[in-house]
């Protein structure tokens, strides 16, 4: 299999809620002051290591659309074209947005909410779509229709609603030869790994993204992929990885 294409994937940098551990979701909780000096620093490591990209995309969250600006600023591709999309948002926590994660796991116990921020195909409990929560009624989805919204997403409806976008859009953007980048999200990128490397439902729940750290993917000619690697070296990879996991941790 020889690479045809090279793409880069970014989790967004430290958010306010990752700093808080709370769980995000579709709230646009704004970036932290150390996931400003992430994004930074990520791309100053794709600047370093001579990447350019011809366009990104990203969702309609703020997160992970200021990541974006900043590894552009860092490159000095402010001209690039960016296309938002609700398909790339955070998977949607349902009623578990803005609560703490650790708290939740000292009421529900670890393993629950291993299950809710982990498994494949089981939801978080709801929202009511009257909840203040919900984000139904916001500008930024106000061109769809309702039904599009979600009250709560397992990663499998992630995986369902991120797909078609990547076959539809980003796909033959990568083809038609431009280099590719996607800011996006924990949950929606887990979805888009789980895709390329084909990684069963048993094994996603050990997958864990960590922020603002660039990975890469090299793709051949069919867009499977070749191999993949984080732009970053393996000690620090591990310790972000871990500590995204912990997060679910009763203290
Ligand atoms: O929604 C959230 O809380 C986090 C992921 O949380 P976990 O699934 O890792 O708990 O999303 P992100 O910060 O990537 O937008």
């Amino acid at each position: 299999m020889a690479t045809k294409y090279k793409i880069a994937l970014i989790r967004h940098g430290e958010s306010e809620y990752n700093k808080d551990n709370r769980f995000c979701g579709w709230f646009d909780a704004d970036l932290s002051a150390t996931g400003l000096e992430e994004a930074k620093n990520a791309g100053k490591m794709l600047k370093e290591q001579n990447y350019t990209f011809d366009i990104a995309f990203t969702s309609v969250l703020k997160r992970a659309i200021k990541t974006l600006f900043i590894v552009q600023e860092e490159m000095d591709l402010h001209w690039i074209p960016v296309i938002r999309h609700w398909r790339l948002n955070e998977r949607h926590y349902g009623g578990l947005q803005g609560l703490n994660k650790s708290e939740t796991a000292a009421k529900h116990g670890e393993d629950q909410v291993k299950i809710w921020r982990r498994s494949y195909d089981i939801p978080p409990p709801a929202l009511e779509l009257s909840d203040p929560r919900s984000a139904t009624n916001e500008a930024k989805y106000a061109q769809y229709d309702k039904a599009v919204v979600p009250q709560c997403e397992c990663l499998k409806d992630t995986v369902e609603r991120v797909l078609p976008y990547w076959h539809d859009v980003i796909v033959p953007t990568i083809k038609s030869g431009k280099r590719v980048v996607i800011s996006a999200h924990g949950n929606s990128l887990r979805a888009l790994i789980k895709y390329l490397d084909n990684v069963s439902d048993e094994e996603i729940p050990e997958l864990n993204v960590p922020t603002a750290i660039p990975l890469v993917y090299e793709l051949d000619e069919n867009m499977r992929p070749v191999k993949h690697y984080y732009l970053a070296d393996e000690a620090q990879v591990k310790a972000a990885i871990e500590k995204v996991a912990n997060q679910g941790k009763a203290k």
